[in-house]
């Protein structure tokens, strides 16, 4: 049985990154997915505006929804205080089998737990059963129409507090419009866009960040 995408770049870092280093791991899922093979990893230009966004929140508890490969994962997680945490939700088996092992390879498992299944069967059990009080920081990234159920579905559980930073990705391209529309129009949070490009192509795409004002 041929080899997945995602099993190739997980091989070409296994085999040309250095273990425990996480921006050795991004450099070369970069590289990969630049001059060998696409994939939707948010990528470097996008990834220093989710950088900022992250070390300006200095989150104790973070969330990712849309773990694919473990690149955002590795990316957020390299920038953690010590005690600092990130839950990352992954549906998707095999990506979640590949991202597991990406994340042990950069060295940053201690930080890092891959939580399976889809989004919604997740946030509501993160209180309880993943002993979180409120969310720092929201990363989303999985299916673009789940953006904005997912968002109203974080502050029904009370996972959000005055100054959670929620930032998605692609609200441009492929685009994530029902999104925009409900956090602007909003009274309960303060937006920001961040205009980029999509990963490893020369087209337009932008990043969202939203502040929860409580
Ligand atoms: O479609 C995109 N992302 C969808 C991501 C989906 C990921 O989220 C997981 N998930 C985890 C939990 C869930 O509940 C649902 C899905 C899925 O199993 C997948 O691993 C996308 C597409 C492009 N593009 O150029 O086409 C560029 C990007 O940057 C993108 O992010
Ligand atoms: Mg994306």
């Amino acid at each position: 049985m041929n080899q997945s995408k995602e099993q190739r770049i997980l091989n070409f870092v296994l085999q040309n990154a250095v273990r425990g280093d996480p921006c050795s791991v991004l450099d070369t899922i970069d590289k990969y997915c630049s001059q060998k093979e696409w994939a939707m990893n948010v990528g470097d230009e996008k990834g220093k505006i989710l950088d900022k966004t992250v070390e300006e929140a200095n989150p104790s508890v973070a969330l990712e929804l849309g773990t694919y490969c473990g690149y955002s994962a590795v990316r957020i997680s390299r920038l953690l205080k010590a005690g600092a945490r990130l839950l990352t939700v992954e549906f998707n088996p095999e990506f979640a089998a590949i991202a597991k092992q990406m994340i042990e390879f950069a060295g940053v498992q201690d930080k890092v737990k891959l939580l399976e299944g889809p989004s919604e069967e997740i946030i509501p059990q993160l209180k309880k059963k993943y002993e979180v009080d409120t969310l720092d920081f929201v990363f989303l990234d999985h299916w673009k129409d789940r953006y904005t159920p997912d968002t109203i579905l974080l502050q029904e559980c009370n996972l959000l507090r005055k100054g959670s930073v929620l930032l998605a990705d692609n609200v441009i391209f492929p685009g994530a419009p029902d999104f925009l529309n409900y956090v602007r129009k909003s009274p309960h949070f303060q937006c920001t866009n961040y205009p980029s490009h999509l990963e490893y192509m020369q087209v337009e795409d932008a990043m969202e960040k939203a502040v929860f004002l409580g």
